[in-house]
Order: structure tokens, then sequence, then C-alpha cells
């Protein structure tokens, strides 16, 4: 685990002794937006035109937000247009590095495809040789240009909903946008980015905090899906499926490693139930692969896990059928 450094890498983990034994995750730094005709979008500059073919992703397995950029491409009917390389699940020495199987990698990890690099940062490197900051999955990379796009997770699921002109669910629609805006933004500090809060929190007191406010939120977001099939009403958006890649993770990683442990999902009986609805949505359960999850987690955190054992259990089975089309209707 590192970061580039005037486009140099330097190994190191992230310091949370400056800030009280927070974890505070760096805003992402490249903020460009593909858009049907090639206008710039709410940020960066324009010039990116949805195409097939022209696009490239770059994402892990593990990493919950680069799942959700691989739950919208398939949702949306873009596989065939925008292609995907998969780094290895472990991220150490020199942060994500390409393994594929063949040369003795984890099932399910690729090349490079774009340039056959070894190491993720050589990406950054190539888009930017001066950068400074993380390197970090997902990587939105354009052909054309010959640069990333973005590396924001919650931006690229914009950017395939709406400029590729995929089949599928309009995930984050006009009239529903104030409603997701607001479930985002608590899902995210305190579920999605709440985790990794109390995981990577090296004081007592930030711990507990995170602990606390994440537990808090899973409550009302059980309530809340005891009234509604879907976060926001009886519709799919994009906040299903940001909340779907922390849910999916929780029971196998984030109770144990990270010691979100209050209880599992699996004792919650709405959010279970929903978790297993959106698992059976076309296309997502390929995108699953716990193999991955787990070994990421435990094998890249020697401060949390030093001896990098991977635990075989738990058993968990998100195809056991659910109640949501029975109670809320199709
Ligand atoms: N805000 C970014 C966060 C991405 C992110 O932090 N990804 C993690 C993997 S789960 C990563 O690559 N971390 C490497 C690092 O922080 O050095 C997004 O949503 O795209």
């Amino acid at each position: 685990m590192g970061l580039l450094v005037d486009g140099v890498w330097r190994d190191q983990w992230y310091d949370t002794a400056k800030t009280g034994g927070r974890f505070e995750r760096s805003a992402s730094a490249f903020r460009n937006w593909v858009t049907a005709d090639g206008r710039p979008g709410p940020s960066g500059e324009g010039g990116f035109k949805g195409e097939a073919g022209r696009y490239h992703l770059t994402v892990s397995l593990a990493c919950p937000w680069a799942h959700r950029t691989l739950i919208v491409r398939a949702l949306k009917g873009l596989e065939a247009a925008i292609s995907v390389s998969v780094v290895s699940p472990y991220m150490r020495e020199e942060g994500w590095v390409f393994q594929p199987e063949a040369a003795g990698g984890v099932p399910g990890a690729t090349a490079d495809d774009l340039f056959g690099v070894e190491r993720l940062y050589e990406l950054y490197q190539r888009a930017k040789p001066d950068y400074s900051g993380r390197v970090t999955v997902p990587v939105l990379w354009d052909r054309e240009r010959n640069t990333i796009v973005s590396n924001e997770s919650a931006e690229i699921i914009r950017m395939l909903n709406d400029a590729f002109g995929g089949s599928g669910p309009d995930l984050y629609p006009d009239d529903l946008r104030s409603a997701i805006d607001a479930v985002n933004a608590r899902v995210y500090d305190r579920v999605n980015n709440g985790v990794y809060k109390a995981g990577f929190a090296t004081k007592q007191e930030a711990y507990e905090e995170a602990f606390l406010a994440l537990f808090e939120e899973l409550d009302a977001l059980e309530e809340r899906l005891d009234r509604q099939r879907y976060l926001c009403g009886a519709r799919l958006t994009e906040a299903d499926l940001r909340l779907f890649t922390t849910l999916v993770r929780f029971d196998a990683v984030y109770v144990g490693h990270f010691k979100c442990n209050r209880q599992r999902i699996a004792d919650y009986p709405n959010l279970s139930n929903y978790l297993r609805d959106l698992y059976a949505l076309p296309g997502i359960a390929a995108t699953v692969n716990l193999d991955h999850i787990k070994r990421h987690y435990y094998g890249s955190h020697p401060t949390i896990n030093p001896t990098g054992i991977v635990p075989l259990g738990p058993e968990l089975d998100f195809t056991a059928g659910n109640d949501r089309a029975r109670r809320f209707g199709a």
C-alpha cells in the first residue's frame, strides 16, 4: 500500500496520526466525465464522448467502490462496449498489481489489457507523469486520448447510466434525484465508508464513533426496508447498488476484520432479504467474487491482520430466496 509523490511510488500506510486515529479518505483526483455528446460534465474537461470500444475499466473484484461500476456496467448491458481488467486481490508494497492466473495469480485476476503494465500506478504515471496522490480502483481509461477520465466510482456509475445509450433501468431518474442524493450521503458516510472508518481506526474512540454510527444507520435502513422494496421506493436506483456492495462484503469481512460485530447482515431480516433480492438481479451474481474479497482484506492489511490468514467461513448463500417481490410486488 502506498502512493505516488511527484510521479514516484512510495510504500506507505495510511497516516492516521494527524487525525486523532481517524481514517480520512482522500478525494479522487481525476474528475472528467464521459457524456453522450462529449460536452463537459459537472467537473473536468470535455471531449470524452460515450462510444463503444473507446473506454476501459480497471477494477478490483474485492473493492466495493470498483464493484459499483461493474454492477452498473452489467445492468446497463455495457459489457461489450466497455472492457475490463481485474487486478490481483492482494494490495501490498507496490499497491494494486496485475497478476493473471496464468502467471501464478488468483483465478479471476487478469493482465492489464491496455499496455500490459504490471502495476496500477503505471497507468496513473502514464496519465500524469508528475501525479501525486493515491492510486485507487476503479479507473476509467480513454483509449483515444490515452488518459484517465475518472477514478471516482460515484461519478463513473452516472456516466455508465447516461452516456453510452445502455439498456436497462435509469438508475438516477430526475424525479428521484433528491431522494437518492439524501440516501447516498448518509449511506456513504456511515455505511460504505463507515466500515472503513471502524476498521482503519487506530484509536478506540475513533473506532467506537464509526461503529455506533454504522449500526445506527443499518437499524434505520432495516426500518426503511420494512416499508418499501428499495431504498427510494418501488424502483431500483443507484442508491441500492451503492449499499449492496457493502452489504455483500459485510458478514464475510467487515464483521471480523473491521470489527463491525454488533450483528451480522444475516441477523437483520429486511436487509438480508433485500441483499438476496439485489443479488438475484440479472448479471449481478457474476460480479460478486467472495474469494477476491476475503483474500484482499485479510491479506492486504498487515497492521490489522499481520499473519495474513484468510478465514474459511462464514457459510453464505445469497441465492437462498427472498420475500421482497411477494411483500412489495414486482
Ligand atoms: N472515492 C473512490 C475511492 C476508491 C478507493 O478508495 N479504492 C480503494 C480500494 S477498495 C483503493 O484503491 N485504495 C488504495 C489506496 O487507498 O491506496 C471511489 O469511490 O472511486
